[in-house]
């Protein structure tokens, strides 16, 4: 006997866990129930994916919308719809720089009231993991963080204090016990303050005295403390946006081992150079800095050895404001959560080869397994209707305008893409189609099964 689903998306090249295979695949009552080569059943709606790649819908592991506190800078609202226009259905908020920060229930809970109201997509937070709240991590365990995240250096927010070494091991003690992974973002502070002190004391505020204040070793040192710190406390470690191969090649060596470290790299660790930043200026400033093209090929390599977990997005904007300045002083952070799959389609499939199962891995199915979210991240029977119809051949030019972040500045503008992402699909509803985002608010908060 024939079903009726609610959605049956026809003849795509479904970009599975074990490669892409021409089929059709049926969800009902926000789950995929059927994938076969041709579906016999009926549906509310079809669509016919002819011609069209079907990924499954992306989950960016780090972003920061800043809501509530600084929704001046980028919302829930504006960052969930950015994050659907190129594909996304889910996101991990960071717990700065929201304002207050995400360091105990209490305010996790105001930042759950905002997205209940406001998430296009799907959402989990990071908790906070800072010298002042070691006695919060119970509770925000409790509430559903998928995991705590701390800094080695300055934050960039002065609520966010920077993670000593006593926090360190004391945190790495309690999270090992919780069963909560870290993510830390790894830079030397004594050395960057240090250099920035002594850089800004002699004036010296370029792109080129930003880079050398920021040089690979701070975060080569800290990545290798910090993995020695989870080797002691057997905490589950993940260095953030990793930016250098020999960093990455620390948390390689480590894994053989035996010690629960992966790592995040970012989109344009792997898309842009030093060169040009220095051509973009401070729009394409974030910290670690974006290295040179030598480590650039490296970084590759490493993409194409497996020994990236994921791929996030760092989205991290400000107010345009925040960025009109001598390099040094200005914010850090870049605005990019709209085009890691189109980025990675672009440099990864079209100009090297990047299986496009790896692409779907490295966007939406590790980061979901890492942090034990159940149901997403991958085309699978029982696993959320999730999907990003993407066509794999098409060109555009990123304009300013087809932007949806709060402030249309990137360093991508101006850049053209293979790839467009031209439907995006949460638990069976189109949330995003032909440039415009089609739903009302519908993410659910997604709790780690620890
Ligand atoms: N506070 C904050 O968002 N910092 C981020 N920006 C950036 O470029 N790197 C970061 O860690
Ligand atoms: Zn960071
Ligand atoms: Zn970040």
């Amino acid at each position: 006997m024939s079903k009726r689903y609610d959605l049956i998306i026809r003849q795509g090249m479904l970009v599975c866990p074990d490669g892409v295979k021409k089929a059709d695949v049926a969800v009902d009552d926000e789950r995929i129930v059927e994938i076969a080569e041709e579906i016999s059943g009926e549906a509310k709606e079809t669509i016919d994916a002819s011609g069209n790649y079907v990924f499954p819908g992306a989950t960016d592991g780090h972003v920061h919308f800043n809501d509530p506190g600084r929704t001046e800078w980028e919302t829930i609202a504006t960052g969930s719809n950015a994050l659907a226009a190129g594909g996304g259905v889910a996101y991990f908020d960071m717990p700065l720089n929201c304002n207050p920060c995400t360091l105990d229930a209490k305010n996790f809970n105001n930042k759950l009231a905002v997205a209940q109201r406001d998430s296009l997509v799907d959402y989990g937070f990071w908790g906070g993991l800072t010298p002042k709240n070691l006695d919060k991590l119970e509770e925000l365990a409790e509430c559903g963080v998928v995991g705590f995240k701390a800094f080695s250096c300055f934050s960039g927010i002065t609520e966010f204090e920077r993670m000593d070494d006593y926090t360190a091991l004391v945190g790495m003690e309690k999270l090992a016990k919780l069963g909560y992974p870290l993510m830390v973002h790894c830079e030397n502070a004594e050395i960057v303050s240090a250099l920035t002190a002594q850089a800004l004391a002699n004036n010296k505020t370029t792109v080129r005295d930003y880079f050398a204040a920021h040089s690979p070793i701070t975060e080569i040192e800290n990545v290798s403390r910090m993995i020695s710190y989870a080797e002691e406390t057997g905490c589950k470690l993940i260095i953030a946006h990793v930016s250098t191969a020999r960093a990455v090649e620390l948390v390689t060596q480590a894994r053989n081992r035996g010690v629960d470290v992966s790592c995040e790299t970012i989109g344009h660790y792997l898309i842009l150079t030093d060169d040009d930043v220095e051509r973009m200026g401070t729009v394409a400033k974030c910290s670690p800095p974006i290295r040179d093209a030598q480590n650039q090929t490296k970084m590759w390599g490493k993409l194409f050895n497996g020994e990236f977990t994921f791929i996030s997005s760092d989205h991290s904007p400000c107010d345009p404001k925040l960025k009109d300045g001598e390099f040094l002083k200005v914010w850090g952070g870049i605005s990019a959560c709209q085009t890691t799959l189109s980025s990675l389609l672009t440099h990864g499939y079209h100009e090297r080869k990047v299986p496009l199962a790896d692409i779907a891995k490295l966007t939406a199915q590790n980061v979901n397994e890492v942090f034990k979210i159940p149901g997403k991240g991958k085309i699978a029977l029982g696993f959320d209707g999730d999907f990003a119809l993407v066509d794999l051949n098409q060109e555009f030019t990123l304009q300013a305008e087809d932007l949806f972040y709060k402030h249309k500045a990137s360093p991508y503008v101006g850049s053209t893409f293979r790839g467009n992402i031209i439907q995006t699909i949460l638990r069976g509803k189109t949330i995003f189609k032909d440039g415009k985002v089609v739903s009302k608010p519908i993410g659910k908060h997604l709790r780690p099964l620890v």
